[in-house]
């Protein structure tokens, strides 16, 4: 630590007692002056000393937030079954092991039965959580009646028929599966390059056989609290059995389902609960005529082979890049409503955007669009179109250097 420089000496005054009234006066008032000097100085020292001292007031605060921040990662989630006068009892979700133990002091002491709460490698409770219904919010999207119709679905007709066969039919007709003797397939995965329609499929299935369409993102199940995944896979399908008929919808099912790495990592052991309690679902779902199961990946290269087996996910069904002719239908429909300029030449302006999904013709509409609006037209023309894919064609450029994607 480095030390202050000394403080000034404190000022005297010395009166000679031959001294005359004036000298003295003199000299009473250089000292007076002395004093107002060391005065200031000292005034000075103290303003620096306190803004050091602000200054390691931070840092201490800043510290002591990181310090929460490592005592409170990797904290495991349980539910609270009584409050005893030995301490709360509580369940660890995942494992159901039921623990007694002790609050942090900063979690005041009214919990009750049933309440979430964070708990630490010791099992002393750290925080109360948020009602559950909060984290199922963020994880699922319930839609009674998603507006999406398989017309609204451009190039990809067989894979709609496919999907009709394997998700609307037994869900329209599940007698005549049981006449026929014949098990309708469990699961249907989509899988293919982003933005191709598989979600639209998804709800259009849903839409058009008067279904409930309850989607869960595989990135939200594995983000969660350690427990929380499995837990959150359990509420999915029993919210489709007070839903159904349902179709249950799970969006890249990859970060649930991936091969196993060989790292051992307690993450890596989260995800592979998720994922053991997602099989355990699909397997244990006998009388499955009112409800369906759904998931769709981008990266079919990764898939666990386990969920592809029968009575998994076992109808696959490719959705590909759009080729011309499904360009050329998918921009039909995204410029169905708008007002575009009669020379337009669809399958000409298609034709060489070999790269562009389903969802990059959707913005290439709206973005032409834009540009009529930006230069106060009604009507888009072909070279609003033009200017367009130019845009979308350098944001590509400027995201391909930064991600590089595989399919
Ligand atoms: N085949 C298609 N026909 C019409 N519109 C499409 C088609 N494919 C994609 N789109 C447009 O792109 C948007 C995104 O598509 P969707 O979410 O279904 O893709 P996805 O395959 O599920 O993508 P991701 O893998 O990124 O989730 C849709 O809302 C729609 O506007």
């Amino acid at each position: 630590m480095s030390h202050s420089p000394s403080l000034p000496d404190r000022p005297r005054l010395d009166l000679d007692p031959e001294m005359s009234d004036g000298e003295r006066l003199e000299a009473i008032r250089k000292h007076f002056r002395r004093i107002v000097q060391v005065n200031e100085e000292l005034e000075r020292r103290l303003e620096d000393a306190e803004t050091q001292r602000d200054q390691l007031q931070d840092d201490v605060d800043e510290l002591k937030r990181e310090n929460e921040v490592l005592k409170t990662s990797s904290l495991y989630i349980a539910s609270v079954e009584e409050h005893t006068d030995e301490g709360v009892v509580i369940k660890q979700h995942g494992n159901n092991q039921e623990v007694l133990t002790e609050t942090a002091t900063s979690v005041n002491g009214d919990l009750e039965p049933g309440d979430r709460v964070a708990i630490n490698d010791s099992f002393a409770i750290q925080t109360v959580l948020d009602d559950e219904t909060d984290a199922r919010a963020q994880a699922m999207e319930v839609d009674a009646s998603p507006d999406v119709t398989y017309a609204d679905i451009g190039g990809i007709d067989e894979q709609i028929r496919e999907v009709r066969e394997a998700v609307e039919d037994p869900l329209e007709n599940p007698e005549a599966f049981e006449t026929v003797g014949v098990e309708p397939p469990s699961g249907v995965l989509l899988h293919g390059p982003p933005g191709t329609g598989k979600t639209m499929l998804a709800k259009a299935v849903a839409n058009e056989s008067d279904a409930t369409f309850i989607k869960m993102a595989g990135s939200e199940l594995v983000r969660k609290f350690i427990g929380e995944g499995s837990r959150l896979v359990r509420d999915l399908f029993e919210l489709a059995a007070d839903r159904e008929p349902a179709v249950i919808f799970i969006d890249e099912i990859d970060a649930v389902a991936s091969k196993r790495t060989d790292s051992k990592t307690s993450g890596d052991a989260e995800v592979q609960r998720t994922m053991m309690q997602l099989l355990s679902e699909m397997d244990g779902f006998d009388d499955r005529g009112e409800i369906r199961i759904m998931a769709a990946t981008n990266r079919f290269d990764m898939l666990d082979e386990a969920i592809l087996r029968p009575g998994r996910f076992d109808r696959l069904i490719e959705v590909p890049k759009p080729d011309a002719a499904a360009r050329e239908r998918i921009l039909e429909i995204h410029t169905e409503d708008m007002n575009v300029a009669d020379d337009l030449d669809l399958s000409g302006l298609v034709a060489d955007l070999e790269e562009f999904s389903g969802a990059d013709l959707a913005s290439l509409a709206t973005e032409a669009g834009m540009f009529a609006i930006r230069d106060g037209r009604t009507e888009v023309t072909r070279a609003d179109f033009a200017d367009a894919v130019e845009k979308l064609d350098s944001a590509e450029e400027a995201a391909d250097r930064n991600i590089h994607y595989q399919y």
